[in-house]
């Protein structure tokens, strides 16, 4: 659990307006990008979750195709990203990287209905080829248990990340929000999850920029805690990597980029509040 006035992602808390009600500061207003269409896409039938660490970390290997990454990657190049101050407000962890940050209802959904996210996640069949199998075999009350709820989609406050060389995001925690789905009716929802897309990888060039998690150690007897090993997440191409956060967030971190670029698209899950 993240202890009290520990270093926060300063975007959580940096929401106001239709997609957030706890935030202070404003966001910078970009205007939605003309993003490129999601294709092609890699069948929902060969995708599956895999658990990472149980209830806190799962990934889908080959999300998106590895073509649809670089073409993302080109168009992503061409956004006005700015580069985060190195210095932090107090409380907010030391994250230095190039951002572009937008409100987009519309890419988040797309990104939750036109691929096989939703039906992952949600266990449904909703037409893009999903089965039963989503690779975790839960039941209705498992899968509502380990999302934190009734997942309703994506959060419309998407993240596009650059991190060049010698670039990082350091220790940290990923706070939940309350947002507002657009729609007829809105949904007022709450952010359960932290979903990160990895665009790049050694493949492409891009060496170092693991995520790494802190476990926490169990209690151990007379208030002594064994170390645990941390949680260390390699880059993959297409790689969609879903962690737990707000209240049972692990302290995590996003390594320095040590050649190449680190390219992500973050969002988060939404359950209905
Ligand atoms: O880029 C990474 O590997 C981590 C990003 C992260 O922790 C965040 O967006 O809160
Ligand atoms: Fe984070």
């Amino acid at each position: 659990m993240p202890p009290k006035g520990k270093r926060k992602d300063a975007s959580a808390a940096n929401k106001t307006g239709p997609a957030g009600s706890k935030g202070t500061a404003q966001p910078p207003k970009s205007p939605p990008p003309n993003w490129p269409p999601l294709r092609p896409l890699v069948p929902a039938s060969d995708l599956s979750l895999s658990t990472t660490l149980p209830n806190q970390i799962v990934t889908i290997r080959n999300f998106w195709p590895a073509s649809l990454c670089k073409m993302y990657v080109s168009f992503l190049a061409s956004l006005p990203l700015t580069t985060t101050p190195g210095k932090p407000k107090k409380g907010d962890a030391v994250r230095v990287n190039d951002r572009f940050q937008v409100e987009d209802a519309r890419f988040a959904e797309m990104l939750w209905e036109e691929t096989a996210l939703k039906g992952l996640v949600v266990g449904e069949e909703d037409g893009f080829g999903v089965g039963e199998d989503d690779g975790l075999a839960l039941s209705e009350e498992e899968r509502r248990e380990l999302w934190g709820g009734d997942v309703v989609g994506l959060n419309p406050n998407i993240r596009i990340y650059r991190y060049k060389k010698g670039q990082f995001f350091d220790q940290h925690y990923d706070d939940f929000n309350n947002v507002t789905i657009p729609g007829d009716p809105p949904i007022q929802a709450r952010t359960t999850w932290t979903l990160l897309l990895y665009l790049t990888s050694p493949a492409t060039g891009c060496l170092g920029g693991e995520t790494v998690f802190y476990p926490e150690p169990p209690p151990g007897k007379k208030g002594k805690s064994q170390p645990v090993e941390p949680v260390v997440v390699g880059l993959e191409v297409g790689m969609a990597l879903l962690h737990r956060h707000g209240a049972e967030c692990m302290l995590h971190e996003g390594r320095e980029v040590l050649e190449g670029e680190k390219w992500v698209i973050r969002s988060d899950l939404c359950v209905r509040r």
